[in-house]
């Protein structure tokens, strides 16, 4: 029997739906929209895709979006000065640099400068801390997104072994901790690991997190493993993940397609952050 489809667009416009509900709410309760400034650096063109869906998704739930397009020979203190006003600003509750930022500019220090109350990308060092402590905090926007998908694909994830491959600080690290707050057993893999198709063969739970097309491949997995695909790859014009997706569907219990899986759960748990941060500064929360 093929592996379950998980469709993280029809996930993603039930989320949006329910953000909407909540923005409404807050708009009665405050007076005012929640709002988000996104901070676009340069002209990468899969960036500037990137920022026109979360700005045509922001309107559509009712928030107020801002979009700061700058060159991409801006100086460092030009966007730093930037990021002070936007934090000084009432009406901005939430605030996303799109990154990578062009080569030149210091992304530690522009992440390290935003305000983590509005830090709904949840990059910053006093919301990592507290991910990592457990404690409450604006949490990544991708991995949070996953998780949702696994909790609505397996309801409670307790005591299930995970694997994580790719440790960056936006997807990979996070996304361990958050398996481990749903209290996985958490394997974190990455370029140095050895023997990764045995390490994936444990697992009930896959996250790929690379960037590297079809790395993963179907003969790896464990029969019925729920396998979450954040993998963006464009490879001679269309979008493929980093699993090998038609072998894993028959090996597979359960498998997010590319695209159509993760990418539109980012989007939406954007605007669930922008929502929560936002309440959170009126006291509403
Ligand atoms: N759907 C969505 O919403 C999003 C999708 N993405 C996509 O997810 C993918 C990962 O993004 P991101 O985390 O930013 O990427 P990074 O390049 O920052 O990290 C990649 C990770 O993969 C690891 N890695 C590289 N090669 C191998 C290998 N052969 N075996 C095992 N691990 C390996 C690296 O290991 P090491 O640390 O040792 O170098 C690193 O930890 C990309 O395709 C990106 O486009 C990203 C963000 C959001
Ligand atoms: N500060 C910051 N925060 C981010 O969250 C962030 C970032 N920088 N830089 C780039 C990555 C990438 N990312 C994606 C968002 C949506 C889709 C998405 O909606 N993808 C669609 C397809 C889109 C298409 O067709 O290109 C899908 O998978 O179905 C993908 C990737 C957010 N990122």
């Amino acid at each position: 029997m093929p592996a379950t489809l998980i469709d993280g667009k029809a996930a993603a416009a039930a989320l949006r739906e329910q953000v909407a509900e909540e923005a409404r709410a807050f708009q009665a309760a405050a007076g005012r929209h929640a709002g988000l400034a996104v901070v676009l650096v340069g002209d990468d063109p899969a960036s500037a895709v990137y920022v026109g869906s979360k700005e045509k998704a922001t309107r559509t739930a009712g928030m107020a979006g801002q979009v700061h397009r700058l060159s991409a020979d801006i100086d460092q203190p030009t966007l730093m000065a930037l990021i002070d006003r936007l934090n000084a600003d009432p009406a901005v509750d939430g605030i996303l640099v799109q990154l990578p930022l062009p080569a030149g500019l210091d992304s530690d220090a522009v992440i390290a400068a935003v305000d983590p109350a509005k830090d709904v990308d949840g990059f910053h060092p006093l919301n990592v801390g507290r991910l990592a402590s457990g404690l409450p905090a604006l949490v990544p926007c991708t991995p949070k997104g996953c998780i949702f998908l696994l909790r609505q694909q397996l309801g409670s994830l307790s005591g299930l072994d995970a694997v994580v491959i790719g440790r960056s600080a936006i997807v990979g690290r996070p996304m361990a901790q958050l398996l481990l707050t749903e209290s996985c057993t958490v394997t974190i893999a990455h370029s140095r690991t050895r023997d990764l198709p045995a390490i994936v063969s444990r697992a009930d739970i896959v996250v790929a997190a690379v960037g590297r097309p079809e790395m993963v491949r179907g003969d790896w997995l464990k029969p019925g493993a729920t396998v979450i695909d954040v993998g963006i790859n464009r490879v001679e014009g269309r979008l493929v993940g980093d699993v090998a997706f038609d072998e894993a569907m028959t090996v597979a219990g359960a498998v997010t397609p590319v695209p159509g899986g993760v990418g539109p759960m980012t989007i939406a748990v954007l605007l669930a952050n922008t929502v929560e941060a936002a309440r959170r500064r009126e006291g509403l929360a």
